[in-house]
């Protein structure tokens, strides 16, 4: 029997649906959330990764702020420009497209925001929450990983997972959220230094890949009835590649595909950073009045 498809993009959807009636709340009272981006330079994946969320929020209530700078932009201009986002009341969260160009740091920059606006969770303030367990934006991706599992009843609690990849924004904040006591996996993070990659992932209930690597998880290496979740994206001949090979369906119980698996929640889990930001900032006002 080949596994049960995690469907991130029907599961997003219903998300923002519930995510609708939440926007409307706080815009009935005043508080309409706002989504800023900044898209520096012109590739065209994060053109289109931009946009997609300009066009969830519409269809969810979210005032967009769309800033743009030619790749030629100077760290400066992008420093003004977050600076600007920083004091828009309009703006409740907002993102810095990643990667930025060449030349330009992009820890300056992410410091350079108001951590209560960030709404990646990718302001070195609201990692270090993360690592302390203390309330505040978390990742888009890790947290959209999480909410597919618990959506499709997998069992993460006293699992095994194995994540491949230990970037910023997907493996290593992943780690941390999964061996939280609320979610208590046990975790183990694989990376380009990892000696067998097959025995850990062998093991393995979850499997989470997050490396970039087209076709690195292959169906000999998947524990039968595990879950599979394809976060890798690589570009192949302009089409995307996942980092999962497609005959582990035949071996996973369950397999969250790229596209339409992770990638639609990461945008859902954005969406309700915003909201959630929204929410907390009417819940500040109504205190102080
Ligand atoms: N500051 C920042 N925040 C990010 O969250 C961020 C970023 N920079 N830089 C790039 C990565 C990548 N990322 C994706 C978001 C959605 C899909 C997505 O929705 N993909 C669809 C369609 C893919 C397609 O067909 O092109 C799918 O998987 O079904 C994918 C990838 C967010 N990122």
């Amino acid at each position: 029997m080949p596994a049960t498809i995690l469907d991130g993009k029907a599961t997003a959807a219903a998300i923002r649906a519930e995510l609708t009636e939440r926007v409307a709340v706080l815009a009935a009272a005043g508080h309409r959330p706002g989504l800023g981006t900044l898209l520096v330079g012109d590739d065209p994946g994060s053109r289109w990764y931009v946009n997609a969320k300009h066009s969830d929020c519409a269809e969810v209530g979210i005032a967009s702020i769309q800033r743009e700078l030619p790749a030629t932009a100077t760290e400066a201009d992008v420093l003004a420009v977050v600076a600007e986002l920083n004091a828009d009341p309009g703006c409740t969260g907002y993102i810095v497209q990643l990667p930025l160009p060449a030349g330009i740091e992009e820890s300056r920059v992410l410091e350079a925001m108001d951590p209560a606006k960030d709404a990646d969770g990718l302001h070195p303030v609201n990692l270090g929450r993360l690592v302390l367990n203390v309330p505040g934006p978390l990742p888009c991706t890790p947290v959209g990983i999480v909410e597919l599992l618990r959506r499709y009843g997998v069992p993460v609690a006293g699992a095994e997972v194995v994540i491949i990849g230990r970037g910023i924004t997907v493996g290593r904040p992943l780690g941390l959220l999964l061996t939280r006591r609320t979610e208590n996996a046990t975790v183990t993070l694989c990376h380009t230094g990892t000696r067998d990659l097959a025995a850990h992932v062998r093991s393995a209930d979850v499997v989470v890949a997050a490396a970039g690597v087209p076709g690195l998880i292959t169906a000999g290496m998947v524990k039968p009835g595990a879950a599979v979740l394809d976060v890798g994206v690589s570009r192949v001949d302009g089409k995307i590649a996942g980092d999962v090979a497609k005959d582990v369906v035949d071996v996973a119980g369950h397999v969250a595909p790229n596209p339409g698996g992770v990638g639609p929640m990461t945008r859902a889990m954005l969406l309700q950073n915003v909201v959630l930001a929204a929410e907390r900032a009417a819940a500040l006002e109504a205190l102080s009045a």
